[in-house]
């Protein structure tokens, strides 16, 4: 009873809220009909990665294009540092709008919105990790941008885990936003090739002593907010595998089509 009289005590604080202060879109700020949604025209402007090689986390024409392993055609027969990666959203349209804002338009909030997405893409992933860690950013970065939001993607994605799993033993995901830093400062990806990706990057993370210990025997899901040439993943995923980790997933919120020619060279070289 008295349950049911507060649950109706905070839908009508919510209405008389949303009256002064109506619901927006968190991409085009149109009207929406919830807080941390997009409205509907934006909603048509997201593409989710249904089906997509497990390797490359590239879009399949249909899951028949991939080996029994779930990998594409190009990366079957390849090793990678990670066993499995997902994505949740093609970098495109409203999510790549999304994800610009969340990154340069100090839009922390939009965090929770992506990480909805990524729970939902990869269940498994999320489930059999034991801890999840962020690619860092440079601390120059950081403070500059007051966040970092990968470790707002680990945060969000663990936050919802706890409240899914209520009770559960096994609910709580730890979090080590710090497990890899980011020692040397690396100008902005997205102008640069695959190569020069590569040889920038070179050296420019490492496994924070203090946590080195914590990583021996981990499975460790690495996450990020986008996977274009999987320069950045692979490096991270590596160190922590050299670190002592039994395993090492990745999962983004976004993964880019274009450059994705690129990849395999990439990863490997
Ligand atoms: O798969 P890759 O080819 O490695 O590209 C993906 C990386 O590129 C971006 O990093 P960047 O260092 O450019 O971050 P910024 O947007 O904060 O400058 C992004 O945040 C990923 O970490």
């Amino acid at each position: 009873m008295r349950g049911g009289s507060l649950s109706v005590a905070r839908r009508t604080a919510r209405h008389a809220l949303d009256l002064f202060f109506p619901p927006v879109c968190l991409s085009c700020g149109g009207e929406t009909s919830r807080d941390g949604l997009v409205c509907v025209d934006c909603f048509r402007g997201l593409h989710a990665l249904i089906s997509a090689c497990r390797i490359c986390a590239l879009p399949l024409p249909a899951p028949g294009f991939a080996d029994s392993e779930g990998r594409c055609g190009v990366c079957a027969g390849q090793t990678f540092p990670w066993k499995q990666a997902a994505a949740a959203f093609l970098y495109e349209e409203t999510a790549r709008e999304l994800l610009l804002r969340m990154k340069y338009g100090d839009r922390p909030d939009i965090a929770r919105f992506f990480a909805g997405g990524m729970m939902h893409c990869a269940p498994d992933l999320i489930g059999r990790a034991d801890m999840l860690v962020p690619v860092p950013l440079h601390r120059t970065r950081f403070w500059r941008r007051r966040y970092n939001q990968s470790a707002l993607l680990c945060r969000e994605i663990a936050r919802a885990r706890r409240m899914s799993e209520k009770g559960e033993a096994n609910a709580s995901l730890h979090v080590i936003p710090d497990l890899l830093s980011r020692h040397r400062a690396t100008g902005t990806l997205a102008t640069l090739t695959p190569d020069q990706r590569q040889k920038t990057l070179q050296g420019a993370f490492h496994v924070t002593p203090r946590h080195r210990a914590v990583v021996t025997g981990r499975a460790i899901l690495l996450i990020d907010d986008i996977l274009t040439t999987g320069a950045t993943a692979s490096i991270c995923a590596d160190l922590l595998l050299r670190a002592g980790a039994r395993r090492v997933d990745l999962l983004v919120a976004a993964r880019t089509v274009r450059l994705a020619e690129s990849f395999e060279s990439s990863v490997h070289e």
